[in-house]
């Protein structure tokens, strides 16, 4: 079997090419560089040190490797979603965009295509029920990733291929450490895939500009600060708002007039829902549960987080509703609600949350 293996430098895809050389396959190692840096030269993310990396990789394991460039399909594709979106009020999430779009999507039409499989370090499994593959969650439940891929289409869940995703991250350190791979000891990077290398409020900054707009407390209507631009904040956040007194949490945004609403203090009502509306629901490997009146039980994540929630969904139209078992805090529109079933084990498919009044 012929493998394409992306490998990043970083230690979990480092250990999918000892893994699947122990397995007795021979991977050809593809870097795709995907640097931030534009013509003015303005966003630079070096990646020589990665490259450096996924070269010893291969040396060490005799692979061939090939350093391709996605930069240009990026920025059409997962760079304007991101900006286009922060842009109509939403909260994006680009790292889901650039799994299906960039990694899965053009690397496969230029170069996966001429592979049987394409293997990557993310924290995921496959199970084939029925003949059909479905994407499965990691048994590392907490650095579980399937909720960045659940954009992906059949095709390419069944050619997709997780060798690390039935080991735990401390297996995998220790495998890189017994290797003595060099990236045994490199940090884990933090979500937003290749845009995570720059300062997100920058790189917004640098395409939306900045428009002071009031920072208003919901309950009471009071003007309790000025903000730079709506586009700077998101549904839940608590940081970087610079209001004393806190803790303070976004609770709305009026994107017409420029407002962001808040709501002070941890608990208060207003930061929470049960009910989530998705639109636009992909499945994965296909649609279990066809016409249906009632309602399936579920397992769900609005964010990436360890956590797991119960609840319920049913059919209304076109859309999906998610009701919650729980009270969730910062709903945010435009990000996905990725679905599971009721054990946590197999990943369904995923929405995107638009505003509840529907
Ligand atoms: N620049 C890249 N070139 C090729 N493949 C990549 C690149 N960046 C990420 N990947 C692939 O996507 C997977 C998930 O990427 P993510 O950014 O979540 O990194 P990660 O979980 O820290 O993994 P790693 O330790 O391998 O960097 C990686 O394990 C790798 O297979």
């Amino acid at each position: 079997m012929n493998i394409a293996a992306l490998v990043s430098g970083g230690v979990d895809s480092s250990v999918v090419v000892h893994q699947l050389k122990e397995a007795g396959y021979d991977p050809t190692i593809f870097y795709i560089r995907i640097g931030m840096e534009d013509k003015d030269g303005y966003i630079d993310c070096p990646a020589e040190e990665d490259i450096e990396i996924t070269t010893y990789i291969a040396r060490k394991y005799g692979c061939k490797m090939e350093v391709v460039s996605l930069h240009e399909e990026y920025w059409e594709n997962v760079v304007s979603y991101t900006i286009d979106a922060v842009k109509r009020g939403l909260t994006p999430n680009p790292d889901m965009m650039c799994n299906k779009l960039i990694k899965f999507g053009c690397f496969e039409q230029k170069w996966g295509k001429e592979f049987d499989k394409t293997a990557t370090g993310h924290y995921a499994t496959t199970t084939e029920i029925d003949g059909k593959v479905y994407l499965s969650t990691a048994k590392d439940k907490f650095k579980d990733q399937t909720d960045f891929l659940a954009q992906v289409d059949y095709l390419q869940i069944s050619k997709l291929m997780f060798p690390i995703g039935n080991l735990l991250k401390s297996e995998v350190r220790d495998i890189a450490e017994k290797q003595g791979l060099p990236s045994a000891k490199r940090k884990d990077s933090q979500g937003i895939c290749f845009l995570g290398k720059i300062n997100y409020n920058d790189f917004i900054e640098r395409y939306l500009g900045k428009r002071t707009g009031k920072i208003i407390e919901l309950e009471t209507g009071k003007i309790l600060g000025k903000h730079n631009g709506y586009w700077f904040h998101t549904i839940g956040q608590r940081k970087g708002l610079g209001l004393s007194g806190g803790p303070w949490f976004v609770i709305k945004k009026d994107i017409r007039r420029n407002i962001i609403y808040v709501s002070n203090g941890y608990g208060v009502e207003t930061q929470f829902g049960k009910t989530i509306n998705l639109q636009g629901f992909n499945f994965i490997t296909e649609d279990p549960w066809g016409e249906f009146d009632d309602e399936r039980e579920i397992t769900f994540k609005i964010r990436h987080t360890p956590e797991f929630t119960h609840g319920r969904i049913r059919r209304i139209g076109d859309l999906y509703r998610i009701e919650s078992d729980e009270k969730i805090q910062g709903i945010a529109p435009g990000q996905f609600s990725v679905v599971y079933d009721k054990e946590s084990h197999l990943c369904l498919g995923s929405g995107m949350i638009i505003d509840d009044q529907v």
